[in-house]
């Protein structure tokens, strides 16, 4: 099953799969999630660290991606990729030293396996739907035997902004607010069911709640603005 989707996202491409970019705004989005990206070394897909709650919902969602409704999200890198190369330019004028680059990890996949962020992301297009299925390690304790508040709101962010970003293109969060409701045990599987609200000019607004997976508890709430970076200006 597992190579079958593998195999579909091949066919269908650029990284919303199956999933149609909005007309006149294809987005930049869709080279970094492209399927170029999907190997071996894909941390999106099952390792011996996943609980079985996270794997039953993987593998609900695979199934899932059959119809084409939904559309897994192989895990990418900002390892020498072009799009690192596209939002230097973009926004830093090219200003980023090549020594922290060529270093630099994206932070939810900087951790050994199982020790940290293990999670994988689908995209329902129809709906404007990401959803996040994650298990946090034992590297991301905050309250002992619970999840540290920022690895939350790290997930929450990165959830969040490939909502954005799959609608418009590159974003920066510009603001973002979390309630939490009841902590999260280490190690548990949880589902960050987001989705985009509205998008008004370059602001677009996203919100997410993060549950269980049994979907019985409500972890955390979260509301969020991002913007649409313009070609050009310089943040720095
Ligand atoms: C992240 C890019 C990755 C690239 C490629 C990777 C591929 C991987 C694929 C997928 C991964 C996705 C996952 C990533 C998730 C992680 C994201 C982060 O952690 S981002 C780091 C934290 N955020 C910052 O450091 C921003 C710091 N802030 C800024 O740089 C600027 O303030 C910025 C860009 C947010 C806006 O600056 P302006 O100059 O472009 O725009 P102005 O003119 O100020 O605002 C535009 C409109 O937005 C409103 N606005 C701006 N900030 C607001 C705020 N905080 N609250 C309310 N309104 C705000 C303004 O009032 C204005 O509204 P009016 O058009 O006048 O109606």
């Amino acid at each position: 099953m597992l190579r079958s989707c593998a195999a579909r996202l091949r066919t269908l491409g650029a990284g919303r799969g199956g999933a149609r970019p909005p007309a006149g705004n294809p987005g930049p989005a869709q080279r970094w999630f492209s399927s170029e990206k999907l190997s071996a070394n894909d941390r999106s897909l099952p390792n011996p660290s996943w609980n079985k709650d996270l794997r039953l919902l993987f593998e609900q969602f695979m199934k899932k991606c059959e119809d084409g409704s939904w559309t897994h999200m192989p895990s990418y890198s900002y390892k020498n990729t072009l799009s690192t190369q596209d939002f230097t330019t973009l926004i830093r004028d090219g200003k980023l030293p090549n020594k922290h680059l060529s270093q630099a990890q994206l932070f939810t996949r900087s951790y050994e396996e199982g020790l940290g962020f293990e999670y994988v992301m689908f995209y329902n297009d129809a709906e404007n739907r990401t959803i996040c299925f994650f298990q946090g390690g034992p590297y991301l304790q905050g309250a002992p035997g619970f999840l540290h508040g920022g690895a939350i709101s790290t997930m929450i962010d990165a959830t969040l902004g490939t909502s954005a970003m799959i609608a418009v293109g590159i974003v920066m969060t510009a603001n973002l607010n979390i309630t939490f409701k009841r902590p999260i045990p280490l190690g548990s599987a949880v589902v960050i069911n987001s989705q985009v609200d509205k998008i008004e000019g370059r602001k677009v607004f996203v919100s997410c709640n993060v549950r269980s997976a049994d979907e019985k508890t409500v972890y955390t709430e979260a509301t969020s603005l991002f913007i649409k970076l313009e070609p050009g200006k310089s943040l720095t």
